[in-house]
């Protein structure tokens, strides 16, 4: 019997767009390469099912004061819980593109904070995450 293809999502946030102009073209791309793929904005998914995912893609902006993006609230509050251990999102494999601007102080704040949550909670980073300023 055949294993089931691994699945590919790719989870967005953005404030006034561009993350999701990227992600649109970063969806085109995978749909290319991988059937199985699909396209969520964070307030579409449980951060609770993260842990089941084979492959996760984040694009995500910096916001407000070096924040993360309004549709990111709920999911990056699930996130910091502390009872999740260093283990739960072990044998997930993910990636994060964040799009910023290099004129403010904090660039790309939330990327690298995502970034860096998802590697202490276990997953493991298929390539080192890129960052983009407008
Ligand atoms: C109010 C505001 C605050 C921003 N703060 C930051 C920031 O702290 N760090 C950063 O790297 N970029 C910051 N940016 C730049 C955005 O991240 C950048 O324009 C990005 O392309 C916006 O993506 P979005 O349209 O998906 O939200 C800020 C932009 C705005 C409008």
């Amino acid at each position: 019997m055949e294993d089931n293809p691994p699945r590919l999502v790719i989870l967005y946030a953005s404030q006034t767009g561009n993350a999701l102009d990227v992600t649109e073209h970063v969806g085109r791309e995978a749909e290319c390469m991988c059937s199985t793929g699909v396209v969520l904005s964070m307030d579409e998914i449980d951060a609770a099912c993260l842990q089941y995912e084979n492959i996760l893609v984040f694009v995500i902006s910096t916001t407000g004061q070096s924040d993360i993006p309004d549709s990111m609230k709920v999911f990056w509050r699930f996130l910091l819980q502390r009872n999740l251990g260093q283990s739960w999102l072990e044998g997930v494999n993910y990636t994060v593109f964040g799009l910023g601007d290099s004129g403010y102080q904090k660039y790309n704040f939330a990327a690298k904070r995502l970034d860096k949550r998802l590697s202490d909670l276990g997953a493991k980073p298929i390539i080192g995450r890129g960052l983009g300023g407008d």
